[in-house]
């Protein structure tokens, strides 16, 4: 778990007065919340709650949307990491790497060390020159989170990133957030997986009906729920 000095300034701060896909209908409402440098924050709520909504607000994809979002750097540098592969037919692993490093301007030399690094580390080598239509779905998943990883900035927003990771693929995810951690970088992360949440996160907003529904570290959650010995999931259950 990390902890936070007073001093320190939010890596990405958000404030959602609403927003929403239609005019007049606000989907979401108050979203507000800041990660701070070194915080794992798990955006967690049941299906339908606002969360990919509030995703896509403070990525700017939303027209109808009144907020104000702050991510840290200058000029600010995030990672998104879609919960759906995004990807080009014909564009091979290693050109996507590519592409990703040239629109974050990455030098060559830093972009070759740090591409062959990821490939390793996700047991992705052998495939860096094939095409990502013919990868399974956790193989998709990897280059998701290998491009993500690439530039290393001080923001990462992910979402549901576990579905089709192997154990193996889970444990090398989660170590390179925890270096991410270390070095500094906040992550606002969305899952349904809540046993792993409860296990990796320092706080979380759970989300039900458009709205934040609780909001803290587990205890905080717990005390919400008042269960002071009970799981993430079961005060999901009866909070949500
Ligand atoms: N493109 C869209 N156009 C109109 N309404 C949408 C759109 N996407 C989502 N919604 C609506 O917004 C509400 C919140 O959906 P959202 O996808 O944010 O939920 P979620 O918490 O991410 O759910 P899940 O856990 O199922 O992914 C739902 O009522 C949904 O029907």
């Amino acid at each position: 778990m990390s902890t936070y000095s007073a001093q320190q300034e939010a890596v990405l701060k958000v404030h959602i007065e609403e927003a929403g896909y239609e005019t007049g209908s606000a989907t979401i409402q108050d979203i507000e919340f800041e990660v701070m440098p070194g915080e794992l924050l798990g955006l967690i709520g049941p299906n339908g709650a606002g969360k990919s909504t509030t995703i896509k607000a403070i990525l700017g994809l939303l027209k109808e949307c009144k907020a104000s979002v702050t991510i840290s750097g200058d000029p600010p540098r995030y990672a998104y990491v879609p919960e759906s592969p995004v990807y080009y037919e014909d564009l091979t692993l290693w050109e996507h790497l590519d592409l990703a490093a040239a629109a974050f301007g990455m030098e060559d030399q830093q972009f070759e060390i740090q591409a062959n690094l990821l490939l390793e580390q996700f047991d992705m080598t052998a495939v860096r020159d094939k095409l990502p239509g013919g990868f399974s779905k956790g193989m998709k998943q990897k280059m998701m989170l290998m491009i993500g990883f690439l530039s290393r900035p001080d923001v990462y927003i992910v979402d549901e990133p576990f579905i089709g990771l192997d154990p193996r693929a889970t444990k090398d995810f989660l170590e390179l957030l925890d270096r991410e951690r270390k070095r500094g970088a906040g992550i606002l992360m969305c899952t349904h997986v809540l046993d792993t949440a409860e296990r990796i996160c320092d706080s979380f907003i759970l989300m039900s009906k458009g709205k934040i529904a609780s909001r803290g570290t587990l205890e905080d959650i717990r005390l919400a729920a008042g269960q002071p010995n009970a799981s993430l999931f079961d005060c999901f259950t009866l909070l949500a």
